[in-house]
């Protein structure tokens, strides 16, 4: 197996306090796991706030290093992407998806502008008809068009369809890896299976992995194909979505699970297909 992502015993550690009350919080606690370059999946983490979800994301993506351990991407330590164009091409593999499509594009700039400027950084395009194509296309895989999109602003738009247009965004560099933040949680409840189900087809279709950060745990038991549960830093489980999820170990999944989605795996199943009607 030739990994696209490594995580190897990764801590985090905070100095918080001040002057006389000063401590240690140990953010995220020996978190390991690998993802297949071969074999695309949907990789959740799961947890409450707090646990250490988004310091790990940020890790993953560049924007902060770990105490200790070792990251990966393709073989390459993540710490040692150092140069403007070491992290353009690093940026062009790993994209990211943040939580709030709102605060991500600036209300008086079109969306287009972001698509564009898109195209021409990562992928060096400077004729227009070649960047309006390579826009085009990115946005025909989230179920959208230039023609749809072009002089829009984001206040025209919806949560869900702004999503989207990130999604889009991140696609155009060609990634191998979308690590998104709790991307469905600012979402409107009935568009939200759609983004997800969305993610799926770019497994499926582009081969692009997915690291799903979620404390939503109808659309993990949906999506996922492994999951990991944080809690206060720790992986408590981790595994195949359907076991972690469907059957968890630890005393703090049990208790996240019931105060989700009912512990009968098939009533469980039952309101996940209810969501999915409503589509
Ligand atoms: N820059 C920082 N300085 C100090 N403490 C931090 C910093 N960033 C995160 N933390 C702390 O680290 C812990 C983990 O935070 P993190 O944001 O990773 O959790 P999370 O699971 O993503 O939660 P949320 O869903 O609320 O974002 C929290 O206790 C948080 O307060």
């Amino acid at each position: 197996m030739s990994a696209l992502l490594e995580l190897e015993d990764v801590n985090k550690d905070y100095r918080v306090g001040g002057f006389l009350d000063r401590s240690t919080l140990h953010a995220v606690k020996h978190v390991s796991f690998t993802l297949d370059a071969e074999k695309p999946e949907i990789f959740t983490v799961v947890g409450e706030s707090g646990s250490g979800k988004t310091t790990t994301a940020r890790m993953i993506l560049g924007n902060e290093t770990p105490t200790s351990g070792t990251l990966r991407f393709m073989g390459k330590g993540i710490a040692q992407v150092r140069t403007r164009k070491e992290r353009l091409d690093f940026m062009s593999r790993v994209q990211p998806i943040f939580q709030n499509p709102f605060e991500a594009f600036n209300p008086l700039t079109t969306l287009d502008y972001y698509l564009f400027s898109t195209a021409r950084r990562f992928l060096g395009l400077k004729d227009k008809a070649a960047v309006d194509a390579a826009t085009d296309k990115a946005l025909q895989h989230v179920g959208l068009s230039l023609a749809e999109v072009r002089g829009r602003y984001s206040h025209e738009l919806s949560g869900g369809q702004l999503q989207r247009i990130a999604v889009a965004r991140a696609l155009i560099p060609g990634p191998k890896l979308i690590v998104a933040d709790e991307p469905v949680s600012m979402v409107d409840a009935s568009l939200r299976m759609s983004i997800v189900n969305l993610f799926r087809e770019l497994r499926d279709t582009l081969g692009v992995s997915i690291i799903y950060i979620t404390h939503d745990l109808s659309t993990a038991y949906y999506i996922s194909d492994r999951v990991i549960i944080m809690h206060k830093g720790d992986v408590v489980e981790a595994g195949r979505a359907e076991e972690v999820l469907g059957n968890p170990t630890h005393e703090y999944s049990r208790a996240l699970r019931s105060a989700v989605l009912p512990p009968d795996p098939v009533v469980a199943s039952a309101i996940i297909r209810e969501k999915l009607r409503a589509i």
